[in-house]
């Protein structure tokens, strides 16, 4: 049979393949498509992985992802003390990526949700009565203040951890005795609750507004004076060291409140004595109406306005301690009460690490708010008296907040808080906080100075 013509036209296959000049240009070709598009799909899993919600089987690498990343974005991008964040990595912060979630995503993530909101419904109370004139002012027995609004916002943070997580301890600065005793300054606090309780967007009370937004169930509710004593009483709770155990501090810094200073409503998570949440409610740092400060351990510490409408968080701002290296360019900040902490001392300690501008003195757990959003970097807060006990509300949600903005906490001989010894610290003294690029430094020459002061460490 006579072949056709195309076949006969057709030269003979070639099993041997050979690299024309036709060929190498193609490999370059998709080498280059490559090494473009995969580092795009590289940064597409990355964000991804971060800001989705579900991520329930990564936590731990979306955890890891979103501290990197926020690390890298907000150095050295903070203007006052909130650091701006824009585009996508602005989504990675945003409260809508933490609020949407319906089941568990990062570790922690509701219960800093619920303490952040339950923290911001008591700056409502707490403003409410900062700005009256009534204030209710009782002395304890330790000679201490307390309000109505120290009580007030202790019952509705509670009524919001026993709304949600019932099986959690508690341990509270308050208790409801002096409270029962005293018929017209219940009806007073009870009013202040109910009056936050059903406070609207602006920030207008019940009595006064019609157009009320209602209580936000998430957050529970105080139904009649007998709950809220029994939700106050909530904080008796005296075993730290194990399991799921929350500090509260309702109104820290009560002399600071009356002065018309710094106060904040610390809140915290301790888990087998472990702080692993952090909650600061500080209504006169900042901006107009405060800022809400909290960290959850290996996630970064977050600061946002605080907002008048309780049933909301605003957008996140990642923050970081100034990373300073060397201790003469830090700001030193101290208590304002030269009775809770030895001012003198602390003057010596600064002026010895080479300190030449004056202390920022605030009330509270705002010191440690300071240091995490930069305005100081130093915190020193040595004993007036060695019979002291430091209160583990005092400090729980500050030193996380600090620790994860880049900063250390240690006693004032150079040991880590030991949260387990139930309401107060059984194995510290004093509290030195400082960014962790300086710690060495400020450790030796603060434990020196307290050897040489108050002598070597004795407690258990
Ligand atoms: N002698 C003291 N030494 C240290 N801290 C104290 C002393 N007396 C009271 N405090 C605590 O100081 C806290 C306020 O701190 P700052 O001085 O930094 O503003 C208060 O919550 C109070 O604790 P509490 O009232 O919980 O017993």
């Amino acid at each position: 049979m006579r072949p056709s013509a195309g076949a006969a036209r057709s030269p003979p296959q070639s099993k041997v393949t050979t690299t024309t000049p036709r060929n190498k240009h193609s490999i370059s070709r998709v080498l280059i498509i490559l090494s473009i598009v995969l580092p795009v799909i590289l940064a597409i899993t990355i964000v991804g992985v971060a800001s989705t919600p579900q991520a329930v089987l990564f936590p731990r690498l979306q955890s890891f992802i979103v501290t990197r990343f926020s690390n890298t974005v907000c150095a050295n991008k903070r203007i006052g003390f909130l650091c701006l964040t824009s585009g996508p990595h602005r989504r990675i912060f945003s409260s809508r990526t933490m609020a949407t979630s319906t089941g568990a995503s990062l570790p922690f993530e509701r219960e800093r949700r619920v303490a952040e909101l339950a923290v911001q419904r008591a700056a409502v109370l707490s403003k409410a009565v900062y700005n009256s004139k009534v204030k209710g002012t009782l002395e304890k027995d330790d000679n201490s203040p307390v309000t109505i609004a120290d009580f007030g916002a202790q019952s509705l943070v509670f009524a919001s951890l026993d709304k949600n997580f019932p099986d959690d301890n508690i341990i509270g600065e308050e208790d409801s005795a002096d409270l029962r005793s005293n018929k017209e300054l219940t009806g007073l606090v009870f009013k202040a609750v109910t009056d936050a309780i059903y406070s609207n967007a602006t920030g207008q009370s019940s009595s006064s507004s019609s157009t009320s937004s209602g209580p936000v169930p998430e957050l529970g509710t105080v139904s009649n004076e007998t709950e809220m004593m029994d939700f106050i009483d909530k904080g008796r709770h005296t075993e730290s060291g194990k399991g799921r155990v929350w500090a509260l501090d309702p109104i820290d810094g009560t002399k600071g409140f009356l002065r018309g200073g710094q106060y904040a409503i610390a809140l915290a998570l301790l888990v087998d004595g472990v702080v692993e949440v952090g909650v600061l409610g500080c209504p006169n740092l900042g901006e107009d109406g405060g800022v809400l400060v909290s960290a959850v351990r290996g996630q970064g510490t977050v600061v946002r306005p605080l907002s008048s409408d309780f049933s909301t968080l605003a957008d996140p701002s990642r923050v970081t301690m100034k990373p300073i290296t060397t201790s003469s360019e830090a700001a030193f900040c101290e208590g304002v009460e030269s009775g809770h902490s030895n001012h003198n001392l602390q003057g010596k300690i600064a002026s010895g690490l080479g300190i030449t501008k004056d202390p920022v003195r605030y009330d509270s757990q705002v010191k440690y708010a300071a240091l995490a959003l930069g305005q100081a970097e130093i915190y020193l807060r040595l004993p007036t008296s060695m019979k002291y006990e430091e209160k583990i509300w005092d400090h729980a949600a500050g030193s996380l907040v600090v620790e994860e903005a880049g900063g250390a906490v240690f006693d004032m001989y150079g040991d880590k808080l030991d949260f387990t010894t139930g309401r107060t610290f059984k194995r510290n003294k004093g509290v030195i906080v400082m960014p962790k690029g300086i710690a060495e430094d400020v450790v030796r020459v603060v434990s020196e100075a307290a050897i040489e002061v108050y002598g070597a460490k004795s407690v258990l």
